[in-house]
C-alpha cells in the first residue's frame, strides 16, 4: 500500500516512514535512485509514484502474473496525475517493441482524456468524470508489446445538466474557442446562439476563452500524436457541433414533442449528415419505431412493449433532446477510445499485463463549503470509489489474515470494522446475492439501484416510495442498535445521508427526480443509428465498427484489441455484464452501473493489486471566481497566492486516513508477513544459492507431508539472509509454514 500525500511535502516532515507509505514528491519526471531515501524503504527509491511502479514491474516479470495499480482518493487529491507519471514511468524504464506506445502517446492519451473526459468543479478544474483503466502489455524481455485503452462510467448526462457552479466536458468549450474559421463557418458555429440548454459557449472571463483556445491547439496535436488524421478529427467536430446545436435547438415544454428552434436543429442534422425529419424521429418519435417492432415482432416481445409504454417510461421532450445529445457524446468517446486503442495496438505477443485504474474521486459538497445536497452521479462515483475501497479492504486484510490462518501463522490482529461493504451494500445490495446481512434486519433488503430499477417499473410510484423502502431496510433505528449506521434520513423531504468512508465522511443526497433517472433513456439509445447511418463518410468510417459490439457492452469503451491480453481483458468485460442478462436486457440504467463496477473489478481481481492513496491535505480554497474551485498547486511550496503557505487541515486528514483504514494496514503490515512467494517462485528465485536444497524441498512439498519442509529450510536460514543488500533479506519465523495446511504453501518474511 502507498499513501501519495500530495503539496505540501515539506510542511510534513518524516509523516510517513513504512517500508511501505511513501510521499508524493511534486510533479515533475521520475526521481532517479539517488538521494535521500526514507528510513525504511528497501528498494532504494525515493518517494515517488515511478518507484511503485517500478515494483509492479518487477513482480511482473518476477512472477509473470498481471498487476494492477489502483488509485483512490477524494476529488482533486491527485490520482490522475499520479497514474499519468506510472505510465511514463513504466514505458519510459521498459521501453516499447517498435516504438509502438511511447511516452508522447502517454501523455498524449491524458490530454485526450482530459479534453473529453473531466470537467471544471469546485474540487479540481479537470475533474475526471469517467472511469479508465490503461493497461501495458510486456513480452518475456520486459519491453511493453502493446497498451490498451478501457473507460466505464462515462457521467453522460453531464452534456446535458450540470450542477451549479460546474462546467460541461471541456472539449467543448475547448473547440468552440480553438476551432479555425473555415471548419467554424462549415459547422454553423461562428456565430453562437444567445443561449444554450446545455450551457455551451459561456466563458466567465476573456483569458477562460483565450486559455481554452490554447488548450484546444494543444488537444489537436495530442490528437496528431495518437495517429488520428485530419478526416477523423472533422468527424470528431462533426459530433460535437451537433451536440452544440441540439443545445440551442432545445425543446417545446408543452404541446408536441419537437424542436424549440428549427433553425438550430437543421444545423445538427447536417453536421450529422442526415435529414432533419430523420434526426426529429431519432429524438421524439420512438412510438413509431416500436409500432414498427411490435408489427414485426412475436406476442411476448409485444408485451414488453406494451408494459413499457404503460410505465411511466414516457419522456418529455427536454428529456428527449438531453438524451440524444448524451447518446451521441457516449458514441462520441467510444470512438475516441477506439482511436487511441488503434494508435498502441500491436501484434506481439505478450506475457503478462500492468494496468493503471483512474477512478473519477470521491465527493462530497461538504468539502467545499457549499450546502447543497449531492447528486444522483455523485452517489455514482462514491459508489465506484468505494467498491474499489472494498476491494482494497479484501486483499489488504480479509485475503491476508485468511493466508495467515491457512499456513497457521499467528498474527496478533483482528480484521477492522466496518468494512466499505456496509455502505456498498445501501447502494447495490441484490437479495438474491446477499453479501452482508442486512443492517435493518429486513430479509430481502435491495439495495438504492435494485429499488429504483423495480419502481420505475411500477404505475405511480414516486421517489418517496423509493426512499421509505431504503430506510425501512438499512436505517438503524432505536438505541439498541450497535454499530456505526450506514443511512440515515434527513429531517429535509426527500434527502438522506450515507455514512461513507467507513462512517467518517457522510454524503447527504438529495432523491427528489432519481426515480425519473432511472428510466432508460430511448433517444439515448437510438443515438448511435443515427451516426451509424449518417451521409458521411468520415461519421459512418468511425462509428460503424462500433455497430459490430455487442449492444450490453455499450456502457464500456475500448473492448476492441486483437491481442491475447486484451481479448482476455474484453471477455471479462463481457463475463461481467452476461451475469446479469435480465437487467441488461431491461436496459435498466441503475443496474447497468453495478454491471459497470463489476466489469471493472473482474479486469483487475485476478491481478496482484497495489493501492495508491491519494491525500488532500489542505482545506479547499475558493477561487476569486467564486465558484469554489481549489487555487491551483503553486510549485516548490503550495503558496495560494496570499503570500503565505496553506495551512494543513488536521481534521480533514485525519478523516481520510480513518476513512481508507491506513494505519490499520500500516499496523497489519508491521505485525504480519507483507512479503511473501509461493513455493514455485521461492524456488527460482533461490535456487541458485543451493540446488540441493531446493530439490529436497520441492519433493517434500510435493510429497504428503509439508511438515518436512519446514525444518529443511530452518537448518538454512542463511539462505535468507544472504545476498547482501538483498531486499528478501529477514528472519524466518520457525512457524512459516503452516504444519499440515493445505497449499499453497508460501514463504513469508519479516519486513
Ligand atoms: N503531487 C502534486 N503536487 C502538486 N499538485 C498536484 C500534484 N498532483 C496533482 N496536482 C494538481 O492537483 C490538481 C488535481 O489533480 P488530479 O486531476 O490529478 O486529481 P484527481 O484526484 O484525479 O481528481 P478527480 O478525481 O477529480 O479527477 C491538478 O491541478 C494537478 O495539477
Amino acid at each position: 500500500m502507498n499513501t501519495l500525500l500530495h503539496r505540501y511535502r515539506e510542511q510534513l516532515p518524516h509523516t510517513f516512514k513504512g517500508p511501505d507509505l511513501i510521499v508524493l514528491q511534486p510533479p515533475g519526471p521520475p526521481a532517479p535512485s539517488a538521494g535521500k531515501v526514507p528510513s525504511g524503504r528497501r528498494d532504494g527509491l525515493p518517494a515517488h509514484p515511478g518507484s511503485l511502479a517500478q515494483r509492479a514491474y518487477w513482480a511482473l516479470l518476477s512472477q509473470r502474473r498481471d498487476q494492477s495499480i489502483v488509485a483512490l482518493g477524494r476529488s482533486g487529491s491527485g490520482k490522475t496525475t499520479c497514474c499519468e507519471q506510472v505510465l511514463e514511468h513504466l514505458v519510459a524504464m521498459a521501453g516499447s517493441v517498435d516504438g509502438r506506445v511511447s511516452v508522447e502517446k502517454i501523455r498524449a492519451t491524458f490530454t485526450v482524456l482530459r479534453a473529453f473526459g473531466s470537467v471544471s468543479t469546485g474540487h479540481s478544474c479537470n475533474a475526471t468524470r469517467v472511469a479508465m483503466v490503461m493497461s501495458l502489455d510486456f513480452n518475456a524481455t520486459g519491453r511493453v508489446t502493446a497498451a490498451q485503452l478501457q473507460t466505464m462510467l462515462l457521467e453522460k448526462s453531464r452534456v446535458a445538466r450540470q450542477p451549479e457552479g460546474e462546467g460541461n466536458f471541456e472539449v467543448f468549450s475547448q473547440m468552440l474557442a480553438g476551432l479555425d474559421l473555415d471548419l467554424r463557418t462549415e459547422l454553423h458555429l461562428h456565430q453562437l446562439a444567445e443561449s444554450s440548454s446545455f450551457g455551451l459557449g459561456v466563458w466567465p472571463k476573456p483569458e477562460d476563452k483565450q486559455k481554452a483556445a490554447a488548450a484546444f491547439a494543444q488537444l489537436r496535436c495530442a490528437l496528431e500524436t495518437l495517429g488520428i488524421s485530419e478526416g477523423e478529427q472533422r468527424a470528431i467536430w462533426r459530433v460535437l457541433a451537433a451536440i452544440y446545436h441540439l443545445g440551442a435547438a432545445g425543446a417545446c415544454k408543452v404541446g408536441r414533442k419537437q424542436f424549440m428552434r428549427f433553425e438550430w436543429a437543421n444545423h445538427a442534422a447536417e453536421a450529422l449528415g442526415c435529414e432533419y425529419e430523420e434526426l426529429n424521429t431519432a429524438t421524439f418519435k420512438h412510438h413509431l419505431r416500436q409500432i414498427i417492432e411490435q408489427v414485426t415482432s412475436g406476442p411476448s416481445r409485444r408485451r414488453l412493449e406494451e408494459e413499457e409504454t404503460s410505465s411511466g417510461l414516457k419522456m418529455t421532450g427536454v428529456e428527449c433532446v438531453e438524451g440524444m445529445a448524451s447518446g451521441l457524446y457516449q458514441e462520441l468517446f467510444a470512438a475516441v477510445v477506439s482511436l487511441i486503442n488503434r494508435s498502441f495496438s500491436s501484434h506481439h505477443l505478450s506475457m503478462a499485463s500492468i494496468m493503471v485504474v483512474d477512478p473519477p474521486g470521491f465527493q462530497n459538497p461538504r468539502h467545499q463549503w457549499k450546502d447543497r445536497a449531492a447528486t444522483f452521479e455523485e452517489l455514482c462515483h462514491n459508489y465506484a470509489h468505494e467498491r474499489l475501497q472494498l476491494l482494497c479492504y479484501q486483499r489488504t486484510f480479509v485475503s491476508t489474515l485468511e493466508r495467515y490462518w491457512q499456513e497457521g501463522i499467528p498474527v496478533p490482529f483482528d480484521l477492522p470494522e466496518p468494512s466499505p461493504g456496509t455502505t456498498v451494500a445501501v447502494v447495490d445490495q441484490n437479495p438474491s446475492q446477499v453479501r452482508l446481512p442486512a443492517v435493518g434486519g429486513a430479509e430481502d433488503a435491495r439495495g438504492l439501484f435494485w429499488l429504483l430499477d423495480e419502481e420505475v417499473w411500477v404505475e405511480g410510484s414516486s421517489d418517496g416510495v423509493v426512499l421509505k423502502r431504503l430506510c425501512a431496510a438499512f436505517e438503524k433505528k432505536g438505541a439498541g442498535t450497535e454499530g456505526t449506521p450506514a443511512l440515515r434520513s434527513c429531517e429535509q423531504p426527500l434527502q438522506f445521508e450515507i455514512f461513507h468512508q467507513l462512517g467518517q465522511d457522510p454524503v447527504r443526497y438529495d432523491l427528489t427526480g432519481w426515480l425519473h433517472r432511472a428510466k432508460p433513456n430511448l433517444s439515448a439509445l437510438d443515438a448511435p443509428q443515427v451516426l451509424q447511418q449518417s451521409k458521411r463518410e468520415e461519421l459512418r468510417s468511425l462509428f460503424q465498427p462500433r455497430a459490430k459490439l455487442p449492444p450490453v457492452c455499450r456502457a464500456v469503451a475500448g473492448l476492441e484489441g486483437t491481442s491475447q491480453q486484451a481479448l482476455q481483458r474484453s471477455c471479462a468485460v463481457r463475463r461481467a455484464f452476461a451475469s446479469s442478462f435480465a437487467a441488461v436486457k431491461r436496459k435498466a440504467p441503475c443496474s447497468q452501473i453495478k454491471l459497470q463496477m463489476d466489469a471493472l473489478t473482474s479486469v483487475i481481481r485476478r491481478s496482484q493489486l497495489h493501492f495508491i492513496h491519494c491525500l488532500v491535505p489542505g482545506p479547499a480554497v475558493e477561487s476569486r471566481g467564486g465558484q469554489g474551485s481549489l487555487t491551483p498547486p503553486q510549485p516548490g511550496g503550495d503558496k495560494s497566492g496570499t503570500g503565505g503557505p496553506l495551512p494543513l487541515d488536521i481534521p480533514a486528514l485525519r478523516v481520510q486516513l480513518a476513512g481508507s483504514h491506513i494505519l490499520e494496514a500500516l499496523r497489519l503490515h508491521r505485525t504480519g508477513y507483507a512479503d511473501h512467494l509461493g513455493l514455485a517462485q521461492f524456488r527460482r528465485r533461490f535456487q541458485v544459492l543451493d540446488p540441493l536444497l531446493m530439490k529436497k524441498l520441492m519433493l517434500a512439498s510435493e510429497g504428503v507431508d509439508e511438515r518436512k519442509v519446514c525444518p529443511l529450510l530452518q537448518t538454512r536460514q542463511h539462505l535468507l539472509r544472504s545476498p547482501p543488500n538483498s531486499p528478501w533479506r529477514g528472519d524466518i519465523r520457525p512457524d512459516w509454514c503452516g504444519a499440515g495446511k493445505s497449499p499453497p504453501l508460501v514463504a513469508a518474511w519479516k519486513s
